[in-house]
């Protein structure tokens, strides 16, 4: 029998949550299930409905729970189907006839009985989601005070933040938070803003604009971008008059950051190298290290990290990001400016990696950050979803400053 429309999208959006909450991968990895639709709409739709899932995963599982005698398991894949179906009508507002057609012919025999007894249950109630997502019991115990308004910050997707190549690009009407930053709601569609095809600006969230901004004017100087890729950093760092190395382990990743550099016209020196093997020829002016990491404070754009990251992924980060940072130590000019950087909200990767470092501490000024925000007492920027709320919230960074 074919499909009927809107199948392909749920059937893409539950591969999509097996790999996310199976198999560990990334919401970006596991979306390569969605490539193969050939609608635009269908791909959308599938990685909305799995990202809204994995938001709203322990609020959607208690609704469940409250309609079943004994609790499906957590991999059952009647539970799968019933958060797809839950989410769809309670976050993407499909109406539940369509919601039954579309995701229950996912499901044969009982477990379709089930699912479809359950849902049926839970629309006759007219169940509502909390209004800020329920963290997982460790992911709220890690983020302890902070948890409940980065909860709230969650509940939707974010804001739009553009980076302007100059105060005066080409760009879409929004609001500003800083020099050269637009704010425009979510939902628009990038490729068709004006400017885009000219690279009047980039896609940035404010947060991940910090870094570069701490390291101000290059006027012609040598800078060292440190696992540069995709490449918001290294534009940032171009269109700021700096002469850029942008070194990262990744060909696929420096291909877009290639791609972007064409876009907006400016020009950097691409090294595709790992950093723990590499050597500089000679010294930087400045280096920009924006360290892997667990990318928890992006949990507004990538909730998998919800349920993806735990103390393991946290500490093996942290391993890293410290030798990193010991390597770009030694790799400055006297006098010479490091910057370190991570998307991440666990203290092990910033603060305490931050810590280790022998520098001498360069702290960052509130003059130098968006409105709003300040430095933390020892100088370090650390932001969080939970932050300038009422403008729509930021990613969460840990930033740091030294000077060799
Ligand atoms: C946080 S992302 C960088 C984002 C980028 N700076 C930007 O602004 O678009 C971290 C990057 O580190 C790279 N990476 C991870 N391990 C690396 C290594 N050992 N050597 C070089 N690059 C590495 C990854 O490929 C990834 O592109």
């Amino acid at each position: 029998m074919a499909d009927i429309p809107g199948m392909p999208a749920r059937r893409a959006a539950l591969k999509m949550l097996d790999a996310v909450l199976r198999r560990g991968e990334t919401l970006e990895q596991a979306g390569g299930a969605a490539n193969g639709l050939p609608h635009p709409a269908d791909r959308a739709l599938a990685r909305a409905l799995a990202s809204e899932v994995l938001r709203w995963l322990v609020d959607l599982d208690a609704l469940v729970d409250s309609a079943t005698k004994t609790n499906l398991p957590a991999d059952a894949k009647a539970r799968m189907v019933l958060r797809l179906m839950l989410a769809g009508w309670l976050r993407l507002d499909t109406p539940p006839h369509a919601v039954v057609a579309t995701a229950l012919p996912l499901l044969t025999g009982g477990p379709k009985r089930l699912a479809h007894g359950v849902f049926a249950a839970l629309t006759r109630q007219d169940v509502k989601l909390p209004d800020a997502p329920t963290l997982p019991d460790a992911v709220a115990a890690r983020w302890d005070e902070r948890a409940g308004p980065i909860a709230a910050a969650l509940a939707e997707p974010p804001p739009l933040d553009l980076t302007l190549r100059t105060e005066d690009a080409t760009a879409p009407d929004g609001t500003s938070l800083a020099p050269r930053h637009i704010r425009l709601p979510r939902g628009a569609t990038v490729e068709t803003l004006p400017g885009f095809e000219d690279g009047a600006w980039w896609v940035q969230d404010i947060a991940a604009s910090i870094p570069a901004r701490l390291l101000g004017e290059g006027k012609g100087r040598r800078v060292l971008d440190l696992c540069a890729a995709p490449g918001g950093k290294t534009l940032q760092l171009a269109s700021q008059g700096w002469q850029v190395t942008s070194l990262d382990n990744s060909s696929r990743r420096l291909t877009r950051l290639e791609q972007n550099l064409a876009r907006t016209g400016f020009a950097a020196e691409i090294v595709e190298a790992d950093a723990m093997g590499w050597h500089p020829d000679e010294l930087y002016d400045a280096i920009l290290l924006d360290a892997p990491c667990t990318a928890t404070g992006t949990c507004r754009r990538n909730p998998d990290v919800l349920h993806r990251i735990g103390e393991r992924q946290i500490e093996a980060m942290a391993d890293l990001q410290r030798q990193l940072l010991a390597r770009a130590a030694n790799w400055l000019k006297p006098g010479g400016t490091l910057v370190y950087v991570v998307c991440s909200l666990e203290r092990e990767e910033g603060e305490n990696v931050a810590e280790a470092c022998d520098l001498k501490p360069a702290p960052a000024m509130k003059e130098e950050l968006p409105d709003g925000l300040e430095p933390t007492p020892e100088g370090w920027v650390r932001t969080d979803p939970g932050m300038l709320a009422e403008a729509g919230g930021m990613d969460g960074f840990f930033v740091a400053r030294w000077t060799a």
